[in-house]
């Protein structure tokens, strides 16, 4: 099993011992719920309290127009039934036609004022989760699958949209026609109202039973669609291992997997749903024919004051609470699922970050002094330690190495430095500053960085060099790209895109970009990853001579394998599963005959 495929299901654990604990207490609302749901009001919706007012009130209208109609057909079924006069039943039939439009223009306004406000939340909301997502550490993006990232902001963002613009305020004008009618219902006649309503209670059972398990699998079912999404993300990102080590079927299976489980999962959520429809529809048939025989015996015995016009507008007045009565236990339904999503998205801002700044941290200071890793403990995870007690000086100016073999913690020297994970003890320090002090936008603007894993946008060649300082002049970018040799490339290309993730470049071609980023940066700090090992020799030698120009005064720190590329450093560290094992000048080191001359003398022969 994958370290991913751990972690999705160590989460759907997680999810489901949450929810195996919900069942336990609230089925409805748990206390989690609730507070979520104070959070979103409070966060998003109680600013607009006045618009949601209006929602409210024309709400109201449209709940008093259906008990001004049944009101209103009584009147006019005595009119035929009783005096028989035309007038008056013309102008029954003209008052109903207004109380319609009165809702109609209010069934126009409500969800367009409702959309309005729920879009806007939901906008705020992903805004804010991308402004949180922004100060959460390294560490969460590497463990968080990006399929669930883009679920929670895509998918479940825009369901809760949808829910909170749509299905809850339909649920509240459905709410207001319930009560709107079923008061006037209870004044027309208790008793007979009375009895329909005994029933009610089967509904709610029912409702409370049949939504437990749809917030169960609908956890489910996200987990799941993450796990889908985060599969299609990996496989077109692989795209090329897939093809060249020939892995579609075992990448068909995958996928297929994942959408079967969707499948299945979204089977039994319709299942469950689909429960709700006929219990409603038979408890309507009871209702019915409790109102036609009880009412039709009102009406005959002379002791109850029932007539047949009264029978009507009951079962009117029945008949237009049923499909409000039907949709609101569908709201319940959606609710559960809503409330799923909508903690789901809230469990984004319960990652807090630790990468942070001090109270007082500083924004000032000497970026060219020497860098020092003084008795650091470091690990990425409590089981597996890496650096104990590490010392390590980087001279202010000067050229430092990194070499050792893969794994033995160079690439988290160049992390530690720049503060993408903060050490456990000991101290990184900067021209005599902690990076713990400073300010970590001032700390990072120290920093031109040529990393293992190049990023490339899908623009032309141009503006992925400029991404690294939008404000680069024209001219400024040209030279750039002229000394790593990328400028004629740039000329033939022009404007074309780049494909996704630079997938139309060379190894080469991507890492001189990223160097002629390091060019325009010209931050007084260089940390040079692996810079140059996708590069021909020749190619090598020329964008090598470009960067001893460009590290000319600056404090660079180069990790590299191939060592030919680290002779020329003013001091090298050659580290051995996070230790120091040696360190001094090339010549230093090949006098002393140990690791790195091994490597040195092993590498000289085979590359000839
Ligand atoms: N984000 C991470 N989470 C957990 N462990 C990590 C993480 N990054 C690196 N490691 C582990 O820390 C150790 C050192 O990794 P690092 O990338 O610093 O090595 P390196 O010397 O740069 O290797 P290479 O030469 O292959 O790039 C490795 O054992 C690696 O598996």
């Amino acid at each position: 099993m994958s370290k991913d495929d751990h972690s999705a299901s160590a989460q759907a654990d997680t999810t489901r011992a949450a929810l195996h604990k919900r069942k336990e207490r609230a089925p409805l609302f748990n206390d989690q719920d609730k507070d979520n749901i104070s959070w979103f009001w409070n966060k998003y919706l109680k600013e607009r309290t006045p618009w949601l007012g209006l929602v409210m009130v024309m709400i109201l209208i449209q709940g008093f127009a259906y008990q001004q109609f049944i009101s209103l057909t009584e009147s006019g079924l005595r009119v035929i039934f009783d005096d028989g006069s035309v007038s008056g039943l013309i102008k029954v039939c003209g008052m109903v036609l207004a109380i319609f439009s009165v809702r109609a223009v209010m069934s126009y306004w409500v969800p367009r004022l409702s959309a309005w406000l729920a879009s806007n939340a939901v906008f705020k909301m992903r805004r804010d989760l991308i402004d949180h997502m922004m100060t959460l550490d390294l560490a969460f993006f590497e463990r968080t699958k990006s399929g669930d990232i883009i679920l929670r902001l895509v998918n479940q963002a825009q369901d809760l949209s949808g829910f909170i613009g749509q299905t809850t305020v339909n649920a509240v004008r459905d709410t207001v026609t319930i009560i709107a009618v079923s008061g006037y219902l209870i004044w027309k006649n208790p008793l007979l109202f009375m009895l329909v309503i005994i029933v009610m209670p089967t509904i709610t059972i029912v409702v409370r039973r049949i939504s437990q398990g749809i917030k169960g699998t609908q956890a489910n079912a996200e987990n799941a669609m993450g796990n889908y999404m985060s599969g299609i993300e990996e496989m077109t990102n692989g795209m090329r291992t897939v093809k060249i080590s020939n892995q579609e079927p075992v990448e068909k299976a995958r996928l297929n997997k994942a959408t079967g489980e969707i499948r299945d999962l979204t089977i039994r959520l319709q299942k469950l749903q689909a429960m709700m429809s006929p219990t409603v529809d038979i408890l309507a048939a009871i209702i019915y024919v409790l109102i036609i025989g009880v009412g039709g015996y009102m009406a005959l015995s002379p002791s109850f004051e029932m007539d047949g016009a009264g029978i009507i507008g009951f079962m009117i007045g029945m008949a237009l609470i049923f499909d409000p009565a039907r949709r609101l236990t569908a709201f319940f339904v959606s609710m559960q699922a809503s409330l799923i999503i909508l903690d789901s998205l809230r469990s984004l801002y319960r990652e807090v970050p630790t990468i942070t700044n001090a109270p007082e941290a500083k924004e000032v200071f000497d970026p060219t002094g020497d860098i020092i890793l003084d008795e650091v403990t470091f690990q990425y995870s409590e089981k597996h330690p890496l650096f104990r007690n590490v010392n390590m000086t980087f001279e202010g100016g000067k050229v430092t190495a990194i070499v050792g073999a893969t794994g033995s913690g160079k690439t988290s020297v160049l992390s530690l430095i720049a503060r993408l994970y903060d050490v456990s003890e000991g101290f990184v320090t900067i021209g005599g500053t902690a990076v713990k002090d400073l300010r970590i936008d001032k700390l990072r603007q120290s920093f031109s960085v040529v990393a293992q894993d190049i990023v490339i946008f899908n623009s032309s060649i141009y503006e992925n060099i400029k991404y690294v300082r939008p404000d680069a002049t024209d001219e400024e970018i040209w030279r750039a790209a002229e000394l790593v040799g990328i400028d004629q490339l740039m000329r033939d290309r022009g404007d074309a895109p780049l494909g996704p993730k630079g997938s139309q470049l060379s190894g080469g071609q991507k890492q001189r970009i990223a160097i002629a980023r390091a060019f325009l940066r010209s931050a007084p700090i260089l940390l040079l990853d692996e810079a140059t090992s996708a590069l021909d020799q020749r190619t090598e030698e020329r964008v090598r001579g470009a960067i001893q120009e460009l590290s000319k005064d600056k404090t660079t720190i180069m990790v590299a394998h191939r060592l030919s590329t680290v002779t020329h450093a003013d001091h090298i560290y050659v580290l051995d599963e996070g230790t120091v094992v040696e360190e001094g000048t090339h010549a230093q080191l090949m006098e002393q005959e140990g690791l790195y001359a091994a490597m040195f003398n092993a590498q000289r022969s085979s590359y000839g």
